[in-house]
């Protein structure tokens, strides 16, 4: 039964109950306490029980079979006792086991309390444990901190000794050092004193240079009406050169005139000293003849005379004789009267000659006195020449000077005159100009609101000034292009308030015609001028605009004729050389400012115009004029390089104003976006910030050179009069005023050979 409940082998916990809780031995002292004397003191050996129960057990040998019998009675007796004891065992076990079980119960459930209460314990323990390791590892760190503290304290204190050692050593000499620096401090002082006094000074030299600025300010005016006047003496030179070339031009006709009759009469002398002298030959002869015939005559003579004497001779003889005398008394006179008109003729040819000898002598002087006259020009068209190029010069000069004392970009305002459009008060003014002498040509106020808003800039044109006029102060800046400058002119405002008519002028009006045209005779005249100074000149020329953000080629003979079936893309690119190139832009050589015209002509007709609320012919675009011009003078062997970039920008309007819809609309948007980007790039160059967004649109990265590099740039901005557009006006002006105030660089003028692109650039 204990074999069925353990395998056959009785539990631990029956022995210890069994033998009281000993777990060794036998149970001889367990089983007799209860089975007493029926046991019969047999001892057995718990082995012995084992081997019984699993049927082991053999009786010993040395037994007699009848004691082995009484044995193994026995032994069934007491196995018998045993298996009712290990019954009432086995039932105190059920009821122990019972007992224990709930003991067991029990102890689990404390067992399981106490685990919780372990867990809680060990947690608890735990973040006790953490903490006293955190304390633990922050008093280590402290503990090494202070360790090194010490150590840092044990050497800070030796050094401390030793610096104290040191320092006593050293207090001597500081206070040594003390006294001097005292006396230092002292001349410091005096020096202090003395600065202060250089201070003063130069607040005083400040104020002085204050005044000589101001100085310089009115010589700078003084310098313009210099330029004013030269330029007019310029024309007078070039007047007086031109007389002079006129007077030099028609001696040399009389020089011409006087060296044909000179010769006609050298010939005419030629032909009368070959008369004379065949005459002379002739006399000669004639007398030679004479003489021959008077010797003969005086030999007959003699003859006759001998004959005479010969008396006795025949009469037939001195008949003979008389007869050949007379005959030759006769050729004699007879050659005599031919040696008289011999004579006469003889002096009559040398009255000729002596007269075409005093013609010639007088043509001779005359002619010196022309060569004396003609070099006498030559010296002073010399002289007027060298005169010329010397006010050039100092045109040049002084023009560079004025452009660099106010930095590279001026700034001119031009206000046009009232249209009958504007659908204005004629009365109401909402524009004036200052007459101060301050800002005489150079002020505007703006009335707006009751406000007055005032501006300067470098000169402001007012309605009633003609085209002439205003070119007329742009015409140096032009100039400065053959000189090798990049020069660009743009023209800004609202729309319609004249940037077109400015530039371009009005089409079919001859005399009104703008500044692109103007600019372009100037130079193609010009050209020719230089031509005299040894200079040669090559010009190209392009046209674009940048309509809602693309670039189109206005001189392209393919050109697309919507805008979707474009296929060329124009990229902008800057070299290293400061040079812009628009890739696949048509460049045309020209030759004369008709050329250009033509072409001009041609690109207006291909420009994005429309109509808008707010002018009748609006440019929805940003045109680009471009003139390259590369000059090179044989006799000084100089090369310049000159662009001359010429815009017309496309006009700011408020959305709600100009009532645009549609493509109208995108066009205005896309306007206006880039202008902004250009009062972007302006404001970022006026505070001189690392950064100037000239990436944010086409146009301001192709104008990067011009604002933002070496040329000279002029802004014109072009304001209407009208009260209705008082507040585009005063946008413009203080757009403009904020222009003026930029300071962009100085500009370079190309003159070297260097390589340049084919290409045309832009600046
Ligand atoms: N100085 C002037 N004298 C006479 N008329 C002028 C003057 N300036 C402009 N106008 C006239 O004003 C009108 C608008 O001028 P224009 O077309 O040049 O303006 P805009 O600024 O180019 O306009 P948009 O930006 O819309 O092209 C035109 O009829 C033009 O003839």
């Amino acid at each position: 039964m204990v074999g069925a409940v353990n395998g056959g082998r009785l539990p631990r916990q029956v022995f210890s109950v069994v033998n009281g809780g000993h777990d060794s031995g036998t149970w001889a002292g367990s089983v007799s306490s209860r089975a007493g004397s029926d046991c019969g003191g047999i001892e057995f050996r718990r082995e012995d029980v084992e081997a019984l129960l699993n049927e082991k057990i053999r009786p010993k040998d040395k037994f007699s079979l009848k004691e082995k019998c009484d044995t193994m009675m026995d032994y069934i007796k007491r196995l018998r006792m045993c298996i009712k004891w290990f019954q009432e065992l086995e039932g105190d076990l059920l009821f122990e086991q019972e007992k224990h079980m709930r003991m067991l119960e029990s102890a689990e459930q404390k067992c399981y309390d106490m685990e919780i209460l372990m867990n809680e314990k060990e947690e608890e323990l735990n973040s006790i444990i953490m903490e006293l390791r955190k304390n633990y590892t922050s008093l280590q760190e402290k503990f090494a901190k202070e360790e090194s503290d010490k150590l840092a304290a044990i050497e800070t204190l030796t050094k401390e000794k030793d610096a104290r050692l040191s320092a006593e050593r050293s207090q001597s000499s500081i206070l040594e050092d003390l006294e001097r620096a005292q006396r230092e401090c002292s001349s410091a002082n005096q020096k202090i004193l003395s600065v202060n006094d250089m201070y003063k000074r130069l607040q005083e030299y400040n104020t002085s240079l204050q005044q000589y600025n101001s100085k310089l300010q009115s010589e700078l005016q003084q310098t313009n009406e210099i330029l004013k006047n030269a330029e007019k003496e310029k024309v007078a030179v070039l007047e007086n050169i031109s007389s002079l070339r006129g007077q030099c031009t028609s001696l040399q006709e009389q020089l011409t005139a006087t060296k044909a009759s000179n010769t006609e009469l050298k010939n005419l002398k030629e032909a009368a000293a070959s008369e004379v002298e065949r005459l002379r030959l002739d006399l000669q002869q004639v007398r030679d003849d004479r003489d021959r015939q008077l010797s003969q005559v005086q030999d007959l003579s003699a003859e006759v005379l001998k004959y005479k004497e010969w008396t006795g001779k025949s009469a037939a003889e001195v008949g003979n004789l008389t007869t050949k005398s007379n005959q030759l008394e006769a050729t004699c006179i007879s050659q005599s009267d031919q040696i008289k008109i011999l004579q006469e003729k003889l002096a009559v040819a040398e009255n000729k000659l002596a007269m075409s000898d005093v013609s010639a002598f007088e043509i001779r002087t005359g002619y010196e006195e022309q060569m004396r006259a003609n070099s006498e020009l030559q010296f002073r068209l010399a002289e007027a020449e060298v005169k010329l190029v010397e006010g050039e010069s100092l045109r040049k000069k002084l023009h560079n000077t004025i452009l660099e004392l106010k930095g590279n970009i001026r700034v001119f305002c031009r206000v046009r005159p009232l249209l009958f459009d504007d659908g204005a008060d004629h009365e109401t003014k909402a524009v004036s100009f200052p007459t101060t002498t301050d800002n005489l040509g150079r002020g505007i106020e703006l009335l707006q609101h009751g406000q007055k808003h005032s501006f300067t800039f470098d000169k402001v044109f007012v309605p009633e000034s003609s085209q002439e006029e205003v070119f007329e102060e742009v015409s140096q800046l032009v100039q400065s292009a053959l000189d090798g400058y990049k020069v660009c002119i743009f023209a800004y405002g609202q729309t319609g308030s004249g940037k077109t008519h400015t530039m371009m002028g009005t089409p079919g009006n001859y005399d009104d015609k703008g500044l692109i045209p103007r600019s372009l005779e100037q130079i193609f005249e010009a050209k020719q001028t230089l031509q005299n100074q040894g200079w040669k000149y090559e010009m190209q020329v392009s046209m674009l605009e940048i309509y809602n953000e693309t670039i189109r080629d206005l001189l392209s003979t393919t050109r697309p004729l919507t805008e979707s079936s474009g296929t060329k893309q124009y990229s902008i690119k800057h070299d290293a050389n400061g040079n812009t190139h628009v890739s696949d832009l048509t460049i045309l050589d020209v030759r004369s400012s008709r050329e250009v015209s033509f072409l001009l002509n041609r690109a207006a007709q291909s420009r994005s115009v429309g109509k808008t609320q707010m002018n009748e012919q609006s440019s929805r675009s940003h045109f680009v004029f471009t003139l390259r011009i590369s000059g090179y003078n044989e006799s000084t062997e100089q090369q310049v390089q000159g662009v001359l970039n010429l815009i017309d920008l496309a006009g700011s309007e408020r959305l709600s104003k100009s009532g645009s819809t549609g493509d109208r609309l995108k066009e205005t948007q896309a306007i206006n976006k880039s202008l902004s980007s250009l009062s972007d790039v302006i404001f970022a160059l006026a505070r001189k910030e690392d950064h100037v967004p000239f990436r944010n649109s086409k146009l301001t990265y192709l104008l990067q050179p011009c604002l933002g590099g070496d040329s000279k740039t002029l802004m014109v901005v072009n304001v209407s009069p009208a009260p209705s557009s008082i507040n585009e006006s005063l946008c413009s002006l203080r757009f403009a005023s904020r222009v003026n105030a930029c300071e962009i660089g100085t500009p370079r003028r190309q003159t070297s050979a260097r390589q340049m692109d084919s290409r045309l650039s832009y600046g």
